[in-house]
């Protein structure tokens, strides 16, 4: 986790911008700026409006990190919407956090992958990449064999990915180990944001604990080995701004677990609910948003749908910019006492 953290020392800012386009959230002078471009690149007519979203996502995503990059530390890019495009999509998905990386961004994948152990340690490939000395073999769950002249392709350029608890242990220890030989950090799901998050979340244990508490002592221990320069282990927790309350209490339980905190903005999450989430000096969380951030060109009341497609993406940017200084100046005044 000291990357992050350093990086968010560097950038004063506790926050993380969350790429997570949408049709939605693209200005259609955008997408339709590119049928000519894609129309030859495609073999099937049905291809064309995945593939042209596809390409209109990476140059809005661009727009964004070029936007933001000089102040926020990290961006979160949300496979799901890449992936609802197919394979363009998940080209598109590695495209930026490629060029998130090259900026200097912390590319933080939401992948929340979790299988039994052999799957896991495949899914941990987004961490170890693939080739030689890559770590966890895929087929087997051992360690990749190493003959001296280890290769290592990186396709994803994640430098962190989210991951679901509910298998155990041996779903989790792949990415552990795949993230202890890269340098690199998980977040495990421990109180998400959601509205149906407590119908098993919140469940009593027979010792009195709930269920989210018991996962939270388990990231702990999952952790232990890792910790760093700041205290912080590799294995952070997601836990929602949507929960002040049991965010901190996790706190307190949690002292060497970092926290990534969603749910902040259309999720309905305020500074105020995620301070308790912060350690005593200001550390030990970062904040993301997606929506709020992405989408802000929406609610500037400048939008005219007859701009040019490059119009709207300077709207885009000067948005999204103001957004991202929005919460960073709001979470410093609330988070860095
Ligand atoms: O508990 C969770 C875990 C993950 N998420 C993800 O964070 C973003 C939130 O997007 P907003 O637009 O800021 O609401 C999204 O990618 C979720 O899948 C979460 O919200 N809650």
């Amino acid at each position: 986790m000291d990357r992050l953290i350093e990086a968010i020392e560097n950038t004063q800012n506790p926050s993380v911008v969350g790429l997570d386009p949408t049709e939605a959230l693209v200005p259609p002078q955008v997408v339709a700026s590119f049928a000519d471009e894609v129309r030859d690149s495609v073999e099937t007519p049905e291809e064309l409006p995945a593939a042209q979203l596809a390409v209109a996502y990476f140059e809005f995503n661009r727009t964004i990190i070029d936007a933001v990059a000089d102040i926020v530390p990290a961006v979160k890019p949300q496979i799901a919407m890449y992936e609802a495009l197919g394979p363009a999509g998940v080209d598109v998905y590695t495209m930026t956090c490629e060029y998130a990386a090259q900026q200097g961004l912390y590319v933080l994948g939401d992948v929340k992958r979790g299988d039994i152990g052999s799957t896991a340690a495949a899914y941990a490939h987004h961490l170890s990449g693939v080739g030689t000395g890559a770590g966890v073999d895929a087929a087997t769950g051992d360690d990749a064999a190493d003959n001296g002249e280890s290769v290592v392709f990186d396709p994803w350029h994640e430098d962190a990915v989210t991951v679901n608890p509910y298998l155990g242990t041996d779903g989790i220890t792949p990415f552990v180990e795949a993230a202890t030989a890269a340098d690199k950090d998980i977040f495990v799901l421990v109180r998400t944001s959601n509205p149906s998050s407590s119908e098993l979340q919140m469940l009593d244990l027979a010792d009195g604990t709930k269920v989210y508490e018991h996962v939270a002592d388990l990231v702990e221990g999952w952790g232990a080995e890792t910790r760093g320069r700041h205290g912080y282990s590799r294995v952070g927790a997601v836990v929602g701004a949507t929960h002040p309350e049991e965010g901190r209490a996790l706190r307190a339980r949690m002292p060497h677990t970092f926290f990534l905190v969603p749910g902040y903005g259309a999720q309905g999450g305020t500074v105020q609910d995620v301070a308790g989430m912060f350690d005593e000096r200001g550390g030990g969380a970062i904040v993301n948003s997606s929506r709020g951030i992405i989408g802000a060109w929406r609610k500037s009341g400048k939008y005219d749908a007859s701009m040019s497609a490059d119009d709207a993406l300077d709207l885009v940017a000067e948005s999204a910019r103001q957004a991202a200084l929005d919460m960073r100046d709001a979470l410093r005044v609330a988070v860095y006492r």
